[in-house]
């Protein structure tokens, strides 16, 4: 089977700064789910910046089939509008729009992942948003007025919409109570194996890591090793 992923010596520094991350080898086949985790500054970002395209590496790194390396800013935003779901650290939400405005806007700049839809997109949004328990309520509300957590909710309903291959998720869970965080994970794993989508998630939460079939542990680069 074509891997998903393939990493054979990845490299990689900001400028000015030493070697952040360097990973000989990584293989990650359609469908599986892996764990990322490190200490805070080993580059877990940075490297899911690098799958998705956001930062560029000098080589070392092919996803589907794709030397992103050898793409320009343009294909690789393309790529990634295509083929990847991202959910932010951040969120990286539109304040003003509202929660299915958001959830939609993935499709905007993809063909691909409307013709992906089993469904009209307001009704994929839909299903998805319901799904991960928010209250129809709040579903044309700007997505400003919603709590840390509810939006949490609403990034990962916009990176999992069009069936994505590839969906990554940057600490998703950090602003979820217990029953929110369980209905997350159930969703995520979900709609993952419905559409084969390889799962990269990176998290410092130790009682997650057993639900992956792969743990991948990021060193503390350039530690001062004790007297
Ligand atoms: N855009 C950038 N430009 C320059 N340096 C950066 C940039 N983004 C991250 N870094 C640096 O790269 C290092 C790793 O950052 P990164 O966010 O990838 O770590 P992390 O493991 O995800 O951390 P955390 O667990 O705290 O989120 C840090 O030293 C950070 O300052």
């Amino acid at each position: 089977m074509t891997a998903l992923i393939a990493i054979e010596d990845l490299r990689f520094a900001w400028p000015g700064q030493p070697e952040l991350l360097h990973i000989e080898r990584l293989t990650l086949a359609p469908g599986e789910r892996v764990f990322i985790k490190g200490p805070s500054g080993s580059g877990k970002s940075t490297l899911l910046g690098l799958l998705a395209g956001i930062h560029r590496a000098r080589g070392g790194l092919v996803v589907l089939g794709q030397d992103l390396s050898r793409l320009s800013n343009r294909a690789r935003d393309r790529f990634r509008a295509d083929h990847l779901g991202y959910i932010f650290q951040q969120f990286n939400l539109l304040p003003f729009l509202s929660v299915l405005e958001n959830v939609t806007s993935a499709l905007i700049f993809s063909p691909r992942k409307r013709a992906r839809l089993p469904a009209l997109a307001h009704q994929e949004a839909e299903r998805l948003l319901a799904e991960l328990q928010l209250p129809t309520s709040l579903w044309h509300q700007p997505v400003h007025r919603l709590s840390i957590g509810q939006q949490q909710r609403v990034a990962a309903a916009r990176a999992l919409i069009g069936r994505p291959e590839l969906v990554i998720a940057d600490e998703p869970t950090s602003a979820l109570d217990t029953d929110n965080r369980a209905a997350f994970i159930e969703l995520l794993f979900g709609e993952c194996a419905q559409q084969g989508s390889t799962l990269v998630f990176v998290s410092h939460d130790p009682g997650l890591e057993s639900l992956f079939s792969r743990v991948v542990s990021l060193p503390e680069l350039n530690k001062v090793p004790p007297c």
